[in-house]
């Protein structure tokens, strides 16, 4: 055998392979002691627990509702600590301390400016702010021998009306620390057109978004999302499977749209336990992300919130792995995909890719050399059949 990256990845080495996150919601990831001490602070009187630890298995619970609906009123609790720039920069700093932990190096962080004005704040200082606690999270995290670059994403809630001022906002901001925009909030209802004249604005800016789309509503989503829209990514697109036809054989057909998406290389940001969260995969096992990767679709993992869900970009990789046998080969066939995916310039995706995933992927392939004397041969997937 060669160390042709068959072996199974560990808990230990899915930790310190080099990973890149594109979906994860800054109001959806604070550490629940954190959440408390925020509304002590702030004089928020509306938690359901004030004990961190009973706090977090609440929001796990609370989002495990089977509905995205369900699943967003928990993020009122979040907002409501997430209104100072105080309160702001110091949770953006936990979030890139936190992910570089995890072993991500290159994340793009999203939130909506505008569910942070409830105390006075203006769009721009809620951006600054933010920015502001990335760069002191990056700078904690290189401390604590980290490295890690985050970027902001900046969401319009698709139930409301500022989509357009938002989209400037993030175009005014490209510059100093804001890589895209994104619309959120139920899908239901408010298709992504409802917001034309933010993504016209930003085509003509030749600006990046992405678009939550295909989650809780169907393939028309991610038509309008891209055809109409011109999303450059895909927030979830896990329905874009309802466009797959697996024939009893085995054999599989692609409707118009899914050969599109394939076709164009469009980045679909998969994340598997919120989909389970808000039903929009019934288990990791029949979770699409199996047969869309057997599909060579430009797939991404992600972490989508992980408050509400517990997770991290380890623990996210750790299901797939023990869902579908996933090797070092297959982590880093995402975290590629994700950094070419990524809204910074080429150049600087091309560097990370080569200079620091690659080689990190590299490191940790080579170390079953030299494992201990004996210590038992890894788990070789190739073999499994024979
Ligand atoms: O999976 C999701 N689908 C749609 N909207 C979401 C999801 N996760 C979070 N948000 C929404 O995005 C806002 C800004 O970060 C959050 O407040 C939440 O309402
Ligand atoms: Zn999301």
């Amino acid at each position: 055998m060669t160390s042709e990256t068959t072996t199974l990845p560990t808990s230990e080495q899915i930790l310190r392979a080099p990973k890149v996150l594109l979906h994860d919601h800054l109001d959806g990831g604070l550490r629940p002691a954190t959440v408390v001490e925020l509304a002590r602070e702030n004089g928020y009187e509306g938690l359901p627990e004030t004990d961190p630890e009973k706090l977090g298995i609440w929001f796990r619970e609370a989002a495990d509702s089977g509905s995205l609906e369900r699943y967003l009123e928990t993020f009122a609790h979040t907002c409501a600590v997430m209104q100072t720039r105080d309160a702001l920069a110091r949770v953006a700093a936990e979030c890139a301390e936190d992910l570089a932990a995890d072993g991500v190096v290159y994340a793009e962080v999203r939130y909506a400016p505008e569910q942070h004005l409830e105390q006075g704040l203006t769009l721009e200082e809620v951006v600054e702010a933010v920015n502001e606690g990335f760069r002191e999270g990056e700078r904690r995290a290189r401390e604590n021998g980290h490295r890690i670059r985050v970027g902001a994403l900046l969401t319009a809630m698709r139930h409301a009306a500022r989509a357009l001022e938002i989209a400037e906002l993030a175009n005014r901001y490209r510059d100093t620390g804001v890589v895209g925009f994104d619309i959120a909030g139920a899908e239901a209802g408010y298709p992504p057109t409802r917001h034309l004249d933010a993504f016209e604005y930003l085509k003509r800016e030749n600006n990046h978004f992405t678009i939550h789309a295909g989650e809780a509503f169907g393939l028309p989503s991610i038509w309008q999302a891209l055809q109409w829209c011109g999303a450059d990514r895909l927030g979830h697109g896990v329905r874009i499977i309802d466009d797959i036809e697996v024939a009893d054989d085995g054999s599989v057909k692609l409707g118009r749209l899914a050969s599109y998406v394939r076709d164009k290389r469009i980045p679909l940001e998969m994340c598997p336990t919120s989909n389970l969260q808000t039903g929009a995969a019934p288990s990791y096992a029949e979770h699409p992300i199996g047969l869309l990767r057997r599909l060579q679709f430009r797939l991404t993992v992600n972490t989508d919130n992980r408050l509400m869900s517990g997770t991290n970009m380890s623990r996210e990789f750790e299901h797939l792995v023990k869902t579908f046998r996933y090797t070092l080969d297959d982590m880093q066939w995402f975290t590629v995909n994700a950094m070419k995916s990524a809204f910074i310039p080429f150049d600087e995706r091309l560097a990370m890719i080569n200079d620091v995933i690659k080689p990190g992927y590299a490191e940790l392939r080579a170390e079953w050399l030299f494992r201990p004397q004996g210590a038992t041969a890894p788990v070789n997937r190739s073999s499994d059949s024979v």
